[in-house]
């Protein structure tokens, strides 16, 4: 999120008297924070202001429904700009940060490249996703919501209307009355009672079809590889094969999704396995059907008749051999197009816009995992916890190691499916990578960054005894077939180690390789190994270097192998202490290594 000159400083987190010297701004997690460096006691400190940007662009680039973009409007500047060139569209993007559209536009690899970073959030103001590039918007680390309800019912009826307009030839019809003719007997019709849909996709708009099909007298049987029987079966709809649905319907109905795999599954050998005198419905994606293939069979009559709402390129060319048969019923893309369904599908899409760029959890985010808000809550100090092991372990990683392997083992008295890792394991990665490159992490791309820079992340689940009322016990982060920078950090069994738990709400750090220790993980830290000895004096000597120039030391903690034998102590620091102060520490007599790690 760029800063304006309009930032509104919103909190002071730091207290201090009147700044001075030149402010810097930095981002994290979309919080833009201005810190200005201020001469104190002879040596710069820093002294942090909270400030969050002026409010967040969102570029609204199809029309959304006025209760939607009211709401985008609390929170948001606001630019509708409508039918833009995709050249338009990707000068237009990079001083956006979400974007809404509906099926009209084509959310590009271009357009993420192109927005260099800011765009944190698309939302498509309806259900079908086939015109948003979600791997570009992955890699990009960008959110991708949908509004996946609020028009089910709009598409359903208008699937029932262009299924009962067809067969009684309302369309043409209207147009020869219109066209001052009257002929009765040439628009005769079939009738549907009795008849077979094949309702192919049995989802929500599937099923609603269905719903409303068995309500006019039809026999509806549906193909879904994915839909629960159960579902099918408290609607009356029996579930076949995809080739026993289309070679028994007198009716069938297109309900699924534009995937790799339903591209064109309505096609010449398909068309071939119909009933002759089929008749076809399709408010799903014009993609589904090869139109092709379909404008032979309508000429073959093997097809009766087609009702369309969707076609492979929108709008179709106005000779399009397709929309010009006399057999076909079309309209432009109009299945979500009610009063209704555009009020609730904008403000399901405006919530799920402002709710993503305040950063909470999206419930209908279509590229990153969906988190139930009451287990968010609970794994919250946890998420915490993994993003600073997996900060602390990489930096424990000795230079041109190279981190391939990392194993993540979480312990907790709960069985092991009751507990969704992916936002743990997300968090890890970010720790991981974060630190060591310029890549901005998160929820979204965090599994495709790792495995773009060859990072192998395996996990184990162990169950402990214990009261399950904690989700978690532990966690621990090893990286093995490296060399470590403190050899402390490595396990007996030749990993670098770190162990972590949460008290009272906090991280903390319990196991560093074979010592365990206790620090909690809020400020930065100082692991140091002593020699032999764990001498009562050492604290006091780290201490006063560090009280030197002013570095306030939050906790320590000496984590021993046996009395008076090898100890390792964690020192947690508020402030970063000077290379000459780290310098002393390493000068002690009884240090035998320590390193230095940011948190
Ligand atoms: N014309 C319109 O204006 C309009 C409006 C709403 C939805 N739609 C489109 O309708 C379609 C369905 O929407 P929905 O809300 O019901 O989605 P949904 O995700 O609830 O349902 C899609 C169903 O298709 C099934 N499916 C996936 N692959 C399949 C395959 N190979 N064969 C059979 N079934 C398969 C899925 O299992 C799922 O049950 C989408 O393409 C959507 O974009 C169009
Ligand atoms: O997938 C959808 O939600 C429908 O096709 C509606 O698309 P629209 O928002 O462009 O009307």
């Amino acid at each position: 999120m760029a800063a304006s000159a309009s930032s509104t400083i919103l909190k002071l987190r730091t207290s201090s008297t009147a700044a001075s010297g030149r402010p810097s701004l930095s981002t994290t997690f979309g919080v833009t924070t201005l810190s200005f460096r201020r001469r104190r006691d002879q040596r710069h400190r820093r002294f942090v202001v909270l400030a969050l940007d002026a409010k967040p662009t969102i570029l609204v680039a199809e029309k959304l429904g006025a209760a939607g973009v009211n709401l985008l409007k609390e929170f948001a500047n606001v630019d509708c700009s409508y039918n833009l060139t995709p050249e338009e569209l990707c000068t237009k993007i990079s001083l956006c940060d979400a974007l809404i559209v509906r099926s009209g536009t084509k959310v590009s690899r271009e357009v993420f490249e192109s927005s260099a970073g800011r765009l944190k959030v698309v939302g498509r103001a309806g259900v079908g996703i086939d015109n948003v590039d979600l791997a570009a918007a992955t890699e990009h680390g960008c959110l991708v919501v949908n509004a996946p309800t609020a028009n089910t019912v709009a598409a359903a009826e208008h699937g029932i209307a262009l299924l009962t307009a067809m067969s009684r030839n309302i369309a043409q019809a209207d147009a020869s009355v219109k066209a001052g003719k009257w002929e009765r007997s040439k628009y005769t019709g079939v009738s549907l009672v009795g008849k077979t849909l094949a309702v192919m996709g049995f989802g929500k708009v599937g099923s609603e079809v269905s719903r409303r099909a068995k309500g006019l007298g039809m026999h509806v049987i549906a193909h879904d590889p994915y839909a629960p029987a159960d579902r099918a079966r408290a609607i009356g709809v029996e579930l076949v094969s995809f080739d026993e649905a289309i070679s028994s319907a007198d009716f069938i109905s297109l309900h699924m999704p534009l995937t790799a795999s339903t591209s064109k599954i309505l096609n010449d050998e398909n068309f071939a396995k119909m009933k002759k005198g089929v008749r076809i419905v399709n408010v799903a994606r014009g993609g589904v059907i090869d139109e092709e293939a379909l404008v032979k069979a309508l000429d073959a009559g093997i097809v009766a008749q087609a009702a369309l709402d969707v076609f492979t390129v929108e709008p179709p060319a106005k000779d399009s051999k397709l929309i010009q048969h006399e057999n076909v019923t079309a309209t432009p893309h109009l299945g979500a197009s009610t009063m209704e369904a555009q009020e609730g599908v904008a403000i399901e899409i405006a919530e799920a816009v402002v709710g993503a760029l305040k950063g909470e959890l999206a419930a209908t985010a279509v590229n990153a995992p969906m988190v139930p808000a009451e287990v968010l809550t609970e794994l919250k100090p946890f998420v915490a916890l993994a993003e600073k092991l997996g900060r602390l372990a990489v930096q424990l990683v000795a230079g041109g190691s190279g981190v391939k392997n990392v194993k993540v083992t979480y312990a907790s008295a709960r069985a092991p499916d009751d507990l969704d890792t992916r936002l743990l394991r997300a968090m890890i990665i970010k720790g991981l990578i974060e630190p060591i490159s310029s890549v901005f992490v998160n929820l979204v791309n965090a599994d495709f960054t790792a495995k773009q820079r060859g990072l192998r992340i395996t996990e184990e689940r162990v169950i402990l005894d214990g009261s399950p009322e904690s989700p978690l016990e532990l966690i621990q982060v090893q990286i093995s077939n490296v060399e470590s920078k403190f050899a402390s950090a490595i396990s007996d069994s030749g990993e670098i180690k770190v162990e972590g738990r949460v008290k009272d709400g906090i991280p903390h750090l319990t196991k560093t390789g074979s010592f365990e220790v206790d620090v909690s993980l809020e400020g930065s830290l100082i692991l140091c190994r002593q020699v032999q000895v764990d001498q009562p004096g050492m604290i006091g000597k780290v201490g006063s270097i560090l009280a030197e120039e002013n570095v306030n030391v939050s906790f320590m903690s000496v984590g021993r192998i046996a009395p008076r034998k090898q100890a390792v102590m964690a020192i947690g620091v508020d402030e970063e202490p000077t290379k000459q102060s780290l310098k002393k520490i390493g000068e002690i007599p009884a240090v035998e290594e320590f390193v230095y790690l940011k948190l």
